[in-house]
């Protein structure tokens, strides 16, 4: 099946937790787009009134093209609902996310909604994390020493690039994907790596999620915690 059509469904079914007066965080990805336009759309029909935060710049432009209200964390506070995309997601509802390079932001924001509803299509579930790579944000000025750790701790980083250049974050920091494959104790080691100094976020959301809403077909599958 499609994945974009199993992203559709979960981005539409994920609408199913939105009431008016809401503030709704917006995650970032493919699959939080659709969920957006949905969104934008409901909106416009004028039935619903929300305001939202958005957690990168791509779709603050987004949600803005889609009609939707935007404010800053700082005007909103705590979020009611926040509804995000994921690379990978297992069993306990914990995650891979930063394949787009906006993981920093979108952990702030999950980590100030009262709800976290991740969408995903049915590729992005695994029995074990770590197939896809886990990104990292890093401050520039140390970005070359912690590789050279990371290195040393066997996790294999690259330093991602776009095109000639090294890609930038929103936070105008780099990105290195590391491989957690063989890793048992996520928990332990996601301590560890943010324990590294220039080390500013990782992709790994062990606890966030409330439920993820993953498309199978043009249905969706929902977990809960
Ligand atoms: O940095 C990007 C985000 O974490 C996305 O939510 C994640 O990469 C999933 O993106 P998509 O919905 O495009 O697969």
């Amino acid at each position: 099946m499609d994945a974009d059509i199993e992203k559709k469904a979960a981005a539409a079914k994920s609408l199913d937790w939105i009431r008016d007066g809401m503030l709704v965080g917006l995650g970032s990805g493919s699959t939080a787009a659709h969920m957006i336009r949905e969104l934008g759309k409901k909106v416009a029909d004028g039935g619903l009134t929300i305001k939202a935060v958005p957690s990168s710049d791509e779709t603050a432009e987004l949600a803005q093209n889609a009609g939707i209200q935007l404010l800053t964390l700082e005007e909103a506070g705590t979020l009611d609902v926040n509804i995000d995309g994921a690379d990978e997601f297992d069993a306990k509802l914990q995650l891979i996310k930063g394949g787009g390079g906006a993981h920093l932001r979108e952990k702030i924001v999950a980590h100030n909604s009262k709800f976290n509803i991740v969408i995903a299509d049915s590729g992005k579930q695994v029995e074990r994390l770590g197939k896809f790579k886990l990104p990292l944000e890093t401050i520039p000025f140390a970005t070359k020493n912690i590789m050279t750790e990371l290195d040393g701790m066997g996790l294999s980083p690259v330093l991602r690039k776009k095109g000639d250049d090294v890609y930038r974050t929103d936070e105008q920091n780099y990105i290195v994907d590391i491989d957690v494959f063989e890793q048992n104790d996520l928990v332990a080691l996601n301590h560890r790596l943010i324990q590294i100094p220039g080390v500013v976020e990782t992709g790994l959301f062990l606890d966030t999620t409330d439920v993820i809403i993953m498309g199978k077909g043009e249905d969706t599958v929902i977990f809960e915690k």
